[in-house]
């Protein structure tokens, strides 16, 4: 399943998911401009469990985050490319600047991130493992960034 899907659609989802008795992973990110570190990271975030949830922050949440710059693929475009790879099977919006409040809503059995980030820094850890779930980081088999690209874009065409 390759699906986009509003916050209120993908609960529904998520508690036809939890009467199945499948186990829910979900990440979240910017996904500016996709690059082989995020596929890794997302076909490993997938082999943990059955279904791979994605939140992608929104424009102006990235903008906030990552600069007036920032994003350079609008979200209709991140979210398109993120909902079609293969370990993806939901794919949501979040506006925040943390994605707090859809894990909140979700609370997925896994919540992951890429190892750049430290699990005491990973926001909704607390709710996950209060349910009982799990927090895991995916190392870095490729130090790829969106950053370094465009970096290396505007070192080759200044
Ligand atoms: N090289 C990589 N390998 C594995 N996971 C990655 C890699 N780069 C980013 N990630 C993970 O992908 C998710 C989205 O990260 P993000 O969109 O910030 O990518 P980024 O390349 O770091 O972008 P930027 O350079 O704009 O910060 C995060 O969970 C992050 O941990
Ligand atoms: O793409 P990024 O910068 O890896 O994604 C951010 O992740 C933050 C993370 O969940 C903190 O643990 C999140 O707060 C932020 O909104 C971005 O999604």
């Amino acid at each position: 399943m390759n699906a986009i899907l509003s916050q209120e659609e993908l609960i529904k989802i998520r508690e036809q998911l939890a009467a199945q008795n499948k186990k829910v992973v979900f990440t979240n990110g910017c996904f500016d401009i996709i690059h082989a570190g995020h596929i890794d990271y997302l076909i490993k975030a997938k082999q943990l469990g059955d279904i791979l949830i994605v939140a992608v922050n929104s424009d102006e949440s990235v903008r906030r985050i990552k600069g007036e710059k920032r994003p350079i693929l609008k979200q209709e475009e991140r979210t398109f490319i993120i909902s079609n790879l293969k370990p993806v099977d939901y794919v949501t919006v979040f506006e925040e600047d943390t994605p707090y409040e859809i894990i909140k809503k979700l609370v997925p059995d896994i919540l992951v991130k890429g190892a750049d980030w430290s699990k005491d820094k990973i926001v909704g850890a607390d709710i996950v493992e209060n349910n009982g779930g799990a927090v895991e980081t995916i190392e870095f088999v490729n130090i790829q960034s969106t950053s370094n690209i465009i970096n290396t874009i505007l070192d080759r065409y200044k």
